[in-house]
Parts: structure tokens; sequence; C-alpha cells
């Protein structure tokens, strides 16, 4: 499909106006209820009517922790390919791109063409979604150093690219940030050096007044808040201080000191109605901060970027169980140089991120109670160690162990080496695009009056997420294959499409076969020779 080409969904169930895209859409699942002897199976549908805003508007997007590496590389980034950048390298002239963004950098099925093909098209062009281009960046650092500075700490851009970016980058300075030595590694003390005094509650104020000037200044339609600074132990979550929305406020207010600096941050953004995104694996998203991101209909997502050993882990596991291999031990080790890793040298840090790391298999494993008993789970092993010479380069050595026909085994062995920066820009990317694009998503049962956006907990994140937070007795899924089908399946439903199912009959049973080669599958199925009728210009059906 030619990059520019509209778009057009020729079906009854859709229409386009010129603030919406309307489409009525079945919802089909299947109730399972298990007795003694027998599982009873019982298809259902549900009517629904979804509306996606064509209108963006303009977007901003402050990040805490702005100066450290995946900050600086994600504002490098953004500017490389907004100036379609070129550089040199000994590898010979590099363009700038978005590889790792799902976003930006791949594709989704569409359907076939009449020879029965599979026709793919660019996630970006099957809704509207906003550019990376036009994103406004600011942010927060407790360390001083302009963007430049920050990206030549960083270390993760080419020399001659930085060189390029330097002019620009030198003119952005991440605002005063909260600090709290409790809550992150005692060595990332000497850059907290551009911090806001005071008490919690008028840090608070003062976060909320950053956004409201940013907002202001840039004329934003929307403002993005996402943590993106150095992993926080985990808060001691207690009743009356974490529990409700009341109680959190209590407690900012008492400058309890169980209040960390990124729930302030969750809270003033919340409280100036912007989206909240947690990138790293801390508890910021307590109960009584969910609660208010409810009540105020914004919404919040969470925790620690999915972006490589364990996202590998999530396909990898997922593998083994659906072939009816039984993994039963998963190490999990590696060394990196950069400030993330030293912050993470910290027992108390380190154990955050040890937790986000750890459960990404459970979904997997007790989806197969042939291989596991009720409550079995693999050994599972995480080892992270600080080695400052390698810097971004993060090195992660895997070993899984399954075991399989007639007490057999598989070791699978994978070293991966990367530039951790360079995975985790393009989710942060992906998750402020998706934000936005689910922003403008609404549903209601065909009968009733209201539109109603998705609940405030944004788990449709869950594919850049390691920790998905999923709303209350909701099902926690890791497998990467299923989390990405959701995305793309949502996506399609907002267009009336089905989901994709993958069966491609027309290449298996002899009568859909010849029909396809007959073309007579098609018949009365030909393109419009016209546009879709728009609907009346009033915004409902
Ligand atoms: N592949 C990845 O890079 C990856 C993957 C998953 C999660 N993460 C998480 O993303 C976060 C950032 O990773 P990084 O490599 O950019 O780390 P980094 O240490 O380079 O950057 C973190 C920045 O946050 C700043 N900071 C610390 N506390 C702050 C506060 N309270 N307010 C504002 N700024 C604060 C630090 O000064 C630093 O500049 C870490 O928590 C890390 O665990 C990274
Ligand atoms: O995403 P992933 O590769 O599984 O996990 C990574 C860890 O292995 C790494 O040590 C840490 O510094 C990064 O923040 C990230 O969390």
């Amino acid at each position: 499909m030619e990059k520019n080409s509209k778009l057009i969904i020729s079906s009854p169930n859709i229409q386009y106006t010129d603030d919406y895209i309307l489409s009525d859409f079945e919802y089909e699942e299947t109730l399972v209820t298990k007795n003694a002897n027998e599982i009873v199976v019982k298809p259902y549908k549900k009517s629904i009517s979804i509306r996606t805003g064509k209108k963006i508007g303009k977007v901003g997007v402050m990040l805490v922790g702005w100066g450290g590496n995946n900050g600086s590389t994600f504002t490098a980034a953004v500017l490389a390919n907004r100036h379609q950048l070129s550089w040199n390298t000994k590898n010979g002239v590099q363009d700038s791109n978005w590889f790792g963004s799902i976003t930006q950098a791949s594709t989704v099925r569409l359907g076939i063409d009449e020879k029965g093909s599979d026709v793919y098209i660019p996630m970006s062009q099957l809704l509207p979604m906003v550019h990376p281009d036009d994103l406004v960046i600011d942010g927060w650092d407790i360390s001083p150093l302009n963007l430049a500075e920050s990206m030549v700490r960083a270390k993760v851009i080419d020399y001659d690219l930085q060189q390029k970016l330097r002019k620009e980058m030198a003119g952005m300075r991440p605002r005063p940030a909260i600090y709290d030595p409790d809550f992150i590694a005692a060595n990332q003390a000497d850059r907290a050096t551009n911090i806001i005094r005071g008490t919690k509650h008028e840090q608070y104020l003062q976060i909320r007044a950053d956004i409201k000037s940013f907002r202001d200044k840039n004329k934003l339609d929307k403002v993005y808040i996402l943590w993106t600074a150095n992993t926080e132990r985990f808060c001691d979550v207690r009743v009356g201080v974490h529990d409700t929305s009341d109680n959190v406020e209590k407690a900012l207010h008492n400058n309890d000191k169980e209040i960390s600096p990124s729930t302030i941050f969750a809270l003033a953004a919340i409280d100036e109605g912007c989206c909240y995104i947690n990138g790293s694996p801390q508890n910021t998203l307590v109960p009584g901060v969910v609660e208010r991101a409810e009540s105020r209909g914004v919404f919040v997502a969470g925790d620690d970027f999915k972006s490589g050993q364990t996202k590998l882990k999530s396909v990898l596991v997922d593998f083994l169980v659906a072939a009816g291999l039984k993994p039963v031990s998963i190490v999990s080790y590696n060394h990196l140089g950069n400030n993330d890793g030293k912050n993470l040298s910290a027992p108390k840090q380190f154990r955050s991120k040890e937790i986000s790391k750890s459960n990404v298999v459970d979904d997997t494993v007790q989806s197969n109670r042939i291989l596991y008993k009720e409550g079995e789970k693999p050994d599972h092993v995480v080892v992270i160690k600080y080695v400052p010479y390698v810097g971004d380069s993060k090195r992660a050595m895997d070993e899984y162990t399954s075991e399989i026909l007639l007490h057999g085994t598989n070791t699978i062995v994978v070293h991966n080496t990367c530039e951790d920066s360079l995975l985790a820009v393009p989710l942060i990317l992906d998750l402020l695009v998706l934000a936005e694009l689910f922003s403008r998503v609404q549903y209601k049962q065909q009968q009733s009056a209201e539109w109603q956006s998705m609940h405030s907990v944004l788990s449709v994140l869950s594919y850049c997420l390691k920790a998905p937070l999923v709303p209350q007795s909701a099902p926690v899924i890791n497998a990467l294959y299923k989390q990405r089908a959701c995305i793309e399946n949502i996506m399609r439903a907002c267009l009336s499409l089905a989901p994709n199912n993958h069966m491609q009959l027309e290449h298996k049973v002899p009568f859909l076969m010849s029909e396809l080669r007959s073309g007579a599958m098609f018949a009365g199925n030909a393109p419009p020779t016209k546009k879709p009728k728009l609907a009346q210009e009033n915004g409902d059906k």
C-alpha cells in the first residue's frame, strides 16, 4: 500500500463524519462453565458502537527523568526523525528511523487480495495517530544538565549525530524535580542538585504549575506525563494512606514519608487531567491513585517498559508452553553500566526490578494444567549486575531448560547485547502514541445514548510493559502475541472489522479454494465505485 494512500472501509457498519469514524461492531466471546463432569461452552455476541475522534490536536509530553539515558535518547530520536537527519559512522552514512516502534515501524494484516494473499499496511495508517514529529517535549530531572549534556553523558547516540543535535538540545533544560533519597539509591545523590524544595504538598503544587505552564505556553490540547526516572523502592502500601484517593491526598498534606516522588508526580498529572504512564517497576499507582484517576476519567498505565530480556521471555515461554514443552528453569542474568544499572545495584531498587521481571511467565504457566499443577512454577532467577565499563550496552544471558518427551530436557541459551535505551525509547513513543489514540476512542451499547471511554487503567498498553497494571479483577496477560493481537483487533474493531483469526480457509477448504480461484468468492463484494455516504454531521449515530 502506498504510504499516503487513503484507507477506506467499504462496509454498511462504518460511517465517516468530519469529526468521527463511527463503527458498529459485533463483539463475540464464549462463556465456559465447568461442573463435576462436563464443560459447557456458550458463544455470545454483544453489539456495540465505537467512535474514534479524527482530530488529534496539539500534543505535549513531559518526561520525568528527562535528562536520563532514555529521556535524552527519546528527545534525540524525535529530533533526528523530525529533521530527517543522516550521519556518518564507521559503517557508512546512517539515516534516522523508528525501528522498535510498533506504531512507526510495524505493519498489520488488513485482509486478503483477490488471489487470497495477505495484505499488510503500516499500523500508523489504520487509525489517525499523533505523528512523532509533532510532539512537544519537556520534563523534569533532579540533575541540572541540559539535554545536549545529558545526551553526551548517556553515551548512546553516535558522535556525528550528537554533533548535529547538540545546538537544539542545549536549549532544553529539565525543570527541577522531586528528590527523596529514601526512594532511590544513595549513589544517585551526587546528581540531585536540581530539586524542588518544600513539603510534599508544595512539591505537588509546583509540578501542577509546571504542567499548566507547559500546556498554556505551547497552547497544547493534551499533555502526557511519563516516568522514565530512576527505579524507586516499592512504597509500603498502607490502609489509611494509599488505599483511597482521599487518604492519599491526606497523606500528601501530612507529608507522609511513604508517599513517593513518583506518586506525587502521578497525583499532579491526574489532577491536571493528564494521562500518567509509569515506565519503571515501582508501585507508583497505588489503589488511591487509581481511584483518583477513575474519578477524574484520566488514563494511567504501567509498570516498567518491556524492552529486552523480559520481552523475549514473554515470547519464548509462550512458544514453549503452547508447544506442550515444560519450562522448568529460567535464569535471566544481565550486566550493564549505565546510571539505571548503578541505581539498580542497590538492593531495594533491584528488588523492584526483580519483581517486575519475575511475574512475566505467570499467565502462560497457569494456562496449562497438563504441564503444571496448581501453584507449580518454573524455577525463575533474575540477576542484574552493574559493570560501569559497558555503559548502556546491556549484556543479557538467558538459559531456558524445559522438560520434553520421555523425561528428556531441552536447554535454550540466549545472549543478547544492545543499547538498552535504543530498545526502550521506541516503547516510550508507542506508549504515548497509543495512549493518545485510545483517548479518542469511545464505546456505547447500541441502544444506549452515553459514549464511554476505556477504563482509566489503560491495560491495552500492556504490550509495552513488563508488569501490566490492569483494572481490578481483570486477568494480567503477559504473552506478547496476545498483547499485540489485542491492540490490532481493537483498532480493527474501530473500523468495524472482525479480529484477525489466521484461519485462511480459502486456502484449506476445497469449495472455498475453487471460489477464490474462479473469483466467485468476491462476487458482490467488489469494491464500491463511489465513497460510502457520510453520516449526518451529529457526532452520534
Ligand atoms: N531498556 C531500558 O532502558 C529500560 C527498560 C525498562 C525500564 N527502564 C527504566 O526506565 C528508567 C530510566 O532508565 P534510564 O536508562 O533512562 O535511567 P537513567 O538513570 O539514565 O535516567 C533516569 C533519570 O531520572 C533522573 N531522576 C531520578 N529520580 C528522579 C526524580 N525523582 N525526578 C526526576 N528525575 C529523576 C535521574 O537524574 C536520571 O537522569 C529506569 O527506572 C529503568 O529501570 C529502562
Ligand atoms: O527489559 P528487560 O531487558 O527485561 O529489563 C532490563 C533489565 O534487564 C536491565 O537490567 C534494566 O537496567 C532495564 O531497566 C530493564 O528493566
